[in-house]
């Protein structure tokens, strides 16, 4: 059995714990077994799993692994401590507020030979999945995605970063992308903000992203897909899966523990997320430069 230790007791790390209690039947997760979890403010228990120390969790032998559920400034430390203590690490995306971060966290995890595995759950949601078929084989002209959402508490990084989602859809469905322009609307006095940023597919196609977050703003995306052959202007309506969300990133990341991950999908993976952090880090350096 893998010991784990989850660290961060917010939405996702009570996920978390929820979810190595009663891993799916018959999954790779089964392996994996909650030893405890890390908190900054002193909570005791959580589910019933006891709360131990930092400390604790990086020296114990029967933790080998640990998973990263904190806000997004203390991902890249928390990563490196976990690494360098010889454990493998689940982190909640982004896995770090920089591009040059995450390079030196990946090698550092193949120095270590351990699993770095960052959670992409917007990837495993039902309407994503169909998108993907829906957008296969057709052409791109030009497209946007815009994404609301209320006001995040502080600690989430550059709204590049903290929508780092937004961007990983884009490249799914399109390629790699390049970055032409961003610009950053903020007014803190409201807690509103509005990131917009042009990018243009390998073909020179134009995408546009918005990342719009406010009081009274709810949750959604909203697409506009224009194809040489049709268009696309909502997201497709099907039925939310069995499986949650985070239970999927979890059986994934202990079949990655078990080495049941083909090494091709790994390194692709890991592509795809290096790509995305460079350009959520090219996206934030034009939006500085032009306010
Ligand atoms: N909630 C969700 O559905 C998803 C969350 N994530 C990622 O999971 C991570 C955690 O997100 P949530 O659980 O939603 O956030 P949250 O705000 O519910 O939890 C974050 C935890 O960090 C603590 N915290 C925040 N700032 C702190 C500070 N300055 N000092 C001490 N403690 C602090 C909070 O008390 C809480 O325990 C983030 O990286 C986020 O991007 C990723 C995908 C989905
Ligand atoms: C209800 C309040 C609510 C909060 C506070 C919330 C927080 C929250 N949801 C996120 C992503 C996400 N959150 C969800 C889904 C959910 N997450 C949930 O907490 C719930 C209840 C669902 C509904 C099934 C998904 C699918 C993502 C991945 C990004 C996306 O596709 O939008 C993130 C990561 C940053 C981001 O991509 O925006 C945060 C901080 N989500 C919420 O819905």
């Amino acid at each position: 059995m893998l010991g784990t230790v989850v660290v961060g007791i917010g939405t996702a790390g009570r996920v978390r714990i929820r979810d190595l209690l009663s891993p799916l039947s018959s999954s790779a997760s089964e392996k994996m077994t909650v030893k405890g979890f890390v908190s900054r403010r002193s909570l005791g228990e959580e589910q019933g799993v006891k709360q131990i120390s930092l400390e604790e969790a990086l020296n114990r032998e029967d933790i080998e692994v640990a998973i990263v559920s904190t806000e997004n400034t203390s991902h890249e430390d928390q990563i490196r401590r976990f690494l360098e203590a010889g454990k493998h690490v689940c982190v909640e995306y982004p896995m770090a507020l920089s591009y040059t971060a995450a390079v030196d966290l990946w090698d550092l995890a193949q120095q270590k030979g351990k699993v770095l595995h960052e959670e992409h759950i917007e990837l495993l949601t039902a309407d994503f999945k169909q998108l993907k078929k829906d957008v296969a084989g057709k052409n791109i002209e030009e497209g946007t995605l815009h994404f609301t959402g209320g006001p995040l508490q502080g600690g989430f990084g550059f709204p590049s970063f903290s929508g780092i989602a937004r961007l990983t859809w884009l490249v799914e469905l399109f390629g790699e992308l390049t970055v032409k322009t961003a610009s950053l609307v903020e007014e803190k006095e409201n807690r509103y903000m509005k990131l917009t940023a042009q990018l243009l597919t390998q073909d020179q196609r134009p995408l546009t992203w918005i990342e719009e977050r406010g009081p009274g703003l709810s949750r959604a995306k909203n697409i506009n897909f224009r194809f040489d052959t049709c268009t696309m202007e909502q997201l497709p309506i099907v039925p939310r899966e069995p499986v949650g969300l985070f239970m999927q990133d979890l059986n994934l990341f202990a079949q990655k523990l078990l080495g049941q991950v083909p090494p091709a999908q790994l390194q692709a993976e890991r592509r795809r997320i290096l790509h995305c952090l460079e350009l959520a880090d090219r996206i934030q350096q034009l939006s500085q430069e032009s306010a």
